[in-house]
């Protein structure tokens, strides 16, 4: 069966797939996160591919409130990949020289002066503040669904003083000129990217001795617990990797907390602060599995 993931054709979502063993002729790009998630509950693909956190602008917050807007999901692996940037525009654009934008710096090349509107996800504009405030001050930042959507939307309708943010080879596959590369803010930025299925379908993989786990404490009204649940995992001397809190739907100030540890469902330590977490705060298992390894990093240009 297919295997869904943050599409079109170009997106870092799809460069990550080697990283988790996905076959290119079972991957299916979906528009959005939440439509490629919600291909796995309704089975039409097996599993999904999304990304999950980012070394400069952190979680993703948009896969992780769709993961858990239900109980039905499992991660199952995890992969890293190093993003760069590029900026493009349309092959066709003439250079205007002289016609820099206001704000632009003295003697900036002339195609800077086309560009009046830039399009990308949300995660790259964050990862391209610095460049895009130096060069291009009052474009208009203009947010798709994924940073190979901009390269098409801005290669396919050529609109006259747009420009797109993608990686260097999604730029140029759908037809743009790259006119600025490596403009993120950090040549080190990271992103890494979750491999989810169903549960049954999940063979949940054993302990491989460098493993993660992830869980949701859906604490909403009952915040005065949030210390009790931070001190399971010191008791047990289980490593925390990650804490994000998200709105808890009932009202300002309750939150629902995604935890991330080190270690694996049958590890000892681990095992016993999921089942006292479980019992005691509702908190369910998003998965167990190999934790992606910092030193075999892919590049994805
Ligand atoms: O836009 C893409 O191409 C994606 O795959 C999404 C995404 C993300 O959500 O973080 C992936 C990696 C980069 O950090 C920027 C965007």
């Amino acid at each position: 069966m297919s295997i869904a993931y943050l599409g079109p054709p170009g997106s870092f979502t799809q460069a990550a797939l080697s990283g988790l063993g996905v076959p290119p002729d079972q991957a299916v790009p979906y528009p959005t996160v939440r439509q490629a998630l919600d291909a796995v509950r309704a089975g039409d693909a097996s599993a999904a591919v999304v990304p999950w956190e980012n070394s400069v602008e952190g979680s993703v917050t948009e896969s992780v409130d769709a993961l858990t807007s239900g109980r039905d999901l499992r991660i199952v692996g995890e992969t890293l990949l190093r993003v760069q940037f590029a900026l493009g525009i349309p092959t066709g654009t003439p250079d205007t020289p002289g016609s820099t934008p206001d704000g632009a710096p003295d003697g900036a090349p002339a195609w800077l002066g086309s560009v009046r509107q830039v399009l990308t996800h949300p995660i790259a504009h964050a990862q391209c503040r610095t460049w895009l405030g130096a060069n291009l001050p009052r474009a208009d930042v203009v947010t798709t669904a994924s940073t190979a959507q901009a390269a098409k939307e801005v290669g396919t309708a050529a609109t006259p003083g747009a420009a797109a943010i993608a990686s260097p080879n999604t730029l140029r596959r759908y037809g743009l000129r790259i006119v600025a590369d490596d403009i993120g803010d950090r040549h080190d930025a990271v992103t890494r990217f979750v491999k989810v299925t169903r549960p049954a379908a999940a063979t949940d993989a054993p302990p491989t001795g460098v493993d993660r786990t992830s869980l949701v404490v859906p604490l909403a009204d009952k915040m005065q617990h949030l210390h009790t649940v931070l001190q399971e995992f010191a008791r047990s001397q289980v490593p925390l990797t990650a804490v994000l809190s998200r709105p808890g739907g009932c009202g300002l100030g309750t939150y629902s907390f995604l935890l991330e540890c080190e270690g694996h469902i049958d590890d000892p330590g681990v095992g016993v602060v999921v089942a006292s977490l479980t019992r005691h705060h509702s908190a369910y298992l998003l998965g167990s599995y190999p934790r992606a390894d910092l030193g075999r990093l892919a590049l994805s240009r």
